[in-house]
């Protein structure tokens, strides 16, 4: 690391050991009124760090996370006040209950898809709510009273000072173990899953489970708010777990920072005290009672998302001292596959057909690919390379036939499961995460080779194979010849170079085969020269390459053989020269120079 990094990290440091410090007077310091407040936020803070994991990074919208609490509520306030449970035995109780009502109620939602989650959402966060109000067990909408204190070392925290120091630690873990999920595997994934599922399925992430498992931790956290909002106000009811409850942690997100941990805290804490403030004062200057903060809160986020689309966090980042990524030590290599003798047969495929309803994009094709070559799939517009593509990769199986890679059926198999087997590919439409740093997007390849999950990565136990993860990218990076930017964020770099991206990113994957799609297109000619410097490189490093491609250039200077599709059918297939001398490619390709293209 570099000294300037090395004084930004330490500065950073210093303004957080500065800000814990401060945090930690406040519950002496205040007035007891404002020690109530800040209680108050520290527990929201909770609930919407869960949302920020769910909502600004995974980009599921939750209007429910109230009702979450509300379970973890009402089960400590049942447990404890009625049943005489310890509140530390009421604790994992409710996490418990709230973890198998979410995961129940994800394994029922988090398949749809666009704004029918959302509305899921909502019809599950009115019910909770009746329930709540309308069970006479629960004590109605009066809800229950005589909830315990929770005592620490023998002392009961009834005091509102000592028990914000329990939200403050409370919030700290959580606040930490949110930050550590981020800056691991699990949490690059996550981020990735948010620009669409395509990237996060092509790198073997398991989409639905993980979308289930973040949204069970969101409602923990949820839970966990709820069981400190019982025992600090000592009385539950309905109110605070509403849909409306629900909307406003939303807007602590959005108008803080949904993608950043202490946006969520910035955002509890701006919407709380204002709401506060407005409460005092707008009945005097309106002359009349009324929630009318409501409407002050909605003009605030148009204003927010009009001028700061990503919250308010990302300003104050910018007064921060930009910090980079810590390259860790490496202790181990991460393991890498068995490749194939150069030469044996690699990729199948066998009378592929697929149909869209009456249109036969690809009809009966078969061909092989061998280990060590450079097999180029190329044909005229709608011809069906993309849908073979998609055939190989699993995004779309065929309608009949086989495809067959290192000789297992792969016909049927899931985009996650032909990548664990060993290929790894690149998009027509380049999908690198402009954000994250081009570390970052180079380790992205590697998710299929990590094992944390979600426990050991927020407990940060996870930093061994992270390290062998980061050296891995940083040496893919320098493969391709973008070592040198490994830390600027891959939003920066022209198109080319985030083709080439791309290309190190599949290649962290450990590949048996690379499947490129149409890695040449919107390249200007220089970018296509190296281009073709690079992927020369790879095969004469043993890498071998399946490449879907439009330049007849690029392609015929490149590539060991061809098979070219027409109208969804195989036109020809052997070598460059071969197919150049072939009178029906001629054809097809009526109006292009072969023999200049090839020759150039
Ligand atoms: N999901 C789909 N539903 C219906 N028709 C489709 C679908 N995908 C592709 N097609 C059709 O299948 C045919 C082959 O398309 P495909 O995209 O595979 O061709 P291509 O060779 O990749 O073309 P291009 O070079 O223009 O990308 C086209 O007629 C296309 O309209």
């Amino acid at each position: 690391m570099s000294a300037p990094t090395n004084r930004r990290s330490a500065l950073r440091l210093g303004l957080g050991v500065a800000a814990a410090l401060i945090a930690l007077s406040l519950p002496l310091l205040l007035p007891l009124f404002q020690v109530t407040l800040l209680t108050n936020i520290l527990i929201f803070s909770i609930v919407v760090t869960g949302l920020v994991l769910l909502t600004g990074i995974l980009g599921l919208t939750s209007f429910g996370q109230a009702a979450f609490m509300g379970v973890g509520a009402y089960t400590t306030a049942i447990l404890t006040a009625q049943m005489g449970w310890n509140p530390w035995l009421s604790l994992p109780v409710s996490l418990l209950v709230t973890g198998v009502i979410a995961w129940l109620l994800g394994l029922l939602t988090l398949r749809m898809q666009g704004h029918y989650l959302p509305l899921a959402t909502i019809a599950w966060g009115i019910s909770l709510f009746y329930v709540f109000g309308n069970t006479p067990a629960l004590g109605g909408f009066t809800g229950l009273t005589d909830i315990p204190p929770i005592s620490v070392f023998g002392l009961a925290l009834t005091s509102p000072r000592s028990f914000a120091y329990l939200a403050l630690v409370c919030l700290g873990l959580v606040a930490l173990g949110a930050q550590f999920l981020l800056s691991s595997r699990v949490g690059r994934a996550m981020r990735a899953l948010r620009g669409g599922p395509l990237v996060a399925e092509a790198f073997g992430v398991p989409i639905f489970g993980l979308r289930v498992q973040v949204f069970v931790l969101s409602a923990l956290m949820a839970a966990l708010a709820g069981w400190l909002y019982a025992h600090s106000q000592r009385f539950v009811n309905p109110t605070p777990f509403s849909l409306q409850a629900g909307i406003e942690y939303l807007f602590m997100a959005v108008v803080g920072g949904s993608q950043h941990v202490w946006g969520g805290v910035l955002g509890a804490g701006l919407i709380t005290q204002i709401r506060e403030q407005l409460r005092d004062i707008l009945p005097g200057l309106l002359g009349q009672q009324g929630n009318f903060e409501v409407i002050v809160f909605g003009a605030l986020v148009i204003v927010v998302l009009q001028f700061a689309r990503r919250g308010l966090w990302p300003l104050v980042e910018l007064l921060l001292p930009q910090e980079q990524m810590r390259v860790l030590p490496e202790r181990e290599r991460l393991g890498s596959r068995s490749k194939p003798q150069p030469g044996t047969p690699l990729l199948s495929v066998q009378h592929a057909v697929k149909q869209f309803g009456g249109l036969r994009a690809v009809g009966d094709v078969s061909f092989e690919l061998r280990a060590g070559e450079i097999l180029g799939l190329i044909g005229p517009n709608g011809a069906g390379k993309s849908t073979m593509f998609n055939l190989i990769t699993g995004v779309n199986p065929a309608t009949s036939g086989r495809v067959s890679f290192l000789g297992q059926d792969i016909s049927r198999r899931s985009a996650g499961h032909i990548h664990r087997l060993g290929l790894s590919r690149t998009f027509q439409h380049v999908k690198v995460l402009p954000d994250l740093t081009l570390l970052e997007n180079t380790m992205m390849g590697g998710y299929a080779r990590g094992r944390a999950g979600i426990i050991r990565s927020m407990l940060h136990l996870e930093r061994r194979e992270e390290a062998a993860l980061q050296h891995e990218a940083l040496r893919q990076l320098a493969r391709v010849g973008l070592g040198d930017q490994a830390f600027a964020p891959a939003g920066g770099l022209a198109l080319g170079q985030q083709r080439i991206l791309e290309i190190a990113r599949a290649l962290v994957a450990d590949p048996a085969l690379l499947l490129l799609d149409e890695p040449a297109a919107g390249l200007r000619y220089g970018e296509k020269m190296e281009l073709v410097a690079l992927l020369r490189r790879l095969r004469d490093e043993g890498v071998t390459i399946l490449l879907v491609e439009h330049d007849m250039e690029l392609v015929m200077t490149l590539v060991d053989r061809l098979v070219v599709m027409n109208y969804g059918e195989k036109l020809a297939e052997g070598t460059p020269q071969q197919v150049q001398g072939n009178a029906d490619v001629r054809e097809a390709y009526l109006g292009v120079d072969m023999d200049e293209e090839g020759a150039a």
